[in-house]
């Protein structure tokens, strides 16, 4: 049996991860990571969200590294990780569409301003409101290209927004205005009405979203983040929702999660809050993803979704 150490969805998770991988390949035998029956040198492959420091060092046979999740900062965060192992970061099918559905859930809730109806429903109040815009006249601007970005790009064309999107590098995606690079990254904000973040945790993407980029926008503009939240200045944030720079914002992600109960942004009248779940594929689901993987590996095929320590995600 080729055993897989588990640490994401926690040990009631086992069964599922269990029979995922086993779904797809008998000898995949998926184990809790503090199963004592397992000893460190069997192990050789994990799937883990945010592993205790030092943990990866201790599994001698170790191939490779698996992210439950499509982003490796939980990883990398610590100094000590296994640099010379592969780390697979999670992709597939189920991550993007569940992401392009929270993508295009969000900018559709700023545009209907779901926030105002929602507390008027609290209230019982019969809180009409025009609603000034259709999708054809909101440009959606979405930082971050990659897997989870292009399907959301795909998903919101099929709603009717324009959309463009800023990354490393340009992208050919059929529709979609592609801008590149720090140096376009004004001409993209200034086109932009909703700004959506799905962009991956590195240095240079830290408090990217900041006072100085939010003036950029069209005044009025929203803010969507399901990157990270290291990506978003909350304080910048809320100043321009106050100032009337920044109409509204859908967070999914946060600088500190769970979002403390003290937090401004929950009772905020323009802010939707979700708990970190914009894009959670199920247990069987990220199985697969990584049965596959091992199967490329293991037939010398090239990994998927690599992480590259030059670009940092
Ligand atoms: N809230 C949630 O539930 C989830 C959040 N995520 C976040 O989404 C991120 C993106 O995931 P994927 O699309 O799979 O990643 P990916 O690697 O496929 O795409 C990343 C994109 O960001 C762009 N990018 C990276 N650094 C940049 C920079 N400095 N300047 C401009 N563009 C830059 C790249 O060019 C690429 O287009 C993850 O790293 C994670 O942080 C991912 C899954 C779920
Ligand atoms: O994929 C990512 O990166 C994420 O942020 C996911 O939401 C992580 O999901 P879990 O592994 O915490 O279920």
């Amino acid at each position: 049996m080729v055993k897989i150490l588990v640490k994401s969805g926690g040990p009631q998770a086992v069964p599922e991860w269990r029979d995922g991988f086993a779904a797809v390949d008998p000898r995949l035998s998926a184990h809790w990571w503090e199963d004592a029956s397992v000893r460190p040198e069997e192990v050789e492959y994990v799937v883990v969200w945010e592993p205790q420091p030092g943990w990866l060092n201790s599994l001698p046979n170790l191939k490779i590294v698996f992210s439950s999740g499509a982003g490796v900062d939980h990883i990398t965060a610590d100094p000590a990780w296994p640099r010379h192992l592969p780390l697979v970061r999670m992709g597939g099918d189920a991550t993007a569409q569940r992401m392009g559905e929270f993508i295009a859930w969000s900018c559709l809730s700023l545009l209907r301003d779901t926030r105002h109806f929602a507390l008027g429903q609290e209230r019982r109040q019969w809180a009409q409101k025009e609603v000034p815009h259709t999708a054809r006249e909101r440009r959606v601007g979405i930082m971050g290209l990659g897997n989870l970005g292009s399907q959301a790009a795909r998903m919101l064309q099929g709603l009717g927004f324009p959309v463009q999107g800023w990354a490393r590098s340009r992208k050919a995606l059929p529709g979609v205005v592609s801008f590149a690079g720090p140096a376009e990254l004004p001409a993209f904000l200034a086109s932009t009405d909703i700004l959506v973040c799905l962009l991956p945790s590195t240095p240079e993407t830290t408090g990217l979203i900041d006072a100085a980029l939010l003036a950029q926008l069209p005044r009025g503009a929203a803010v969507v983040n399901a990157g990270r939240g290291a990506h978003l200045r909350v304080p910048d944030l809320l100043s321009a929702l106050e100032s009337g720079q920044v109409s509204g914002a859908v967070l999914d992600v946060f600088p500190e999660e769970p979002l403390p109960a003290d937090s401004p942004l929950w009772a905020h009248p323009k802010v939707i809050v979700t708990p970190h779940v914009a894009s959670l594929p199920s247990r069987a689901e990220r199985a697969r993803y990584v049965a596959g993987a091992i199967a490329a590996f293991e037939a010398g095929r090239p990994l998927p979704n690599l992480y590259d320590p030059d670009r940092g995600y």
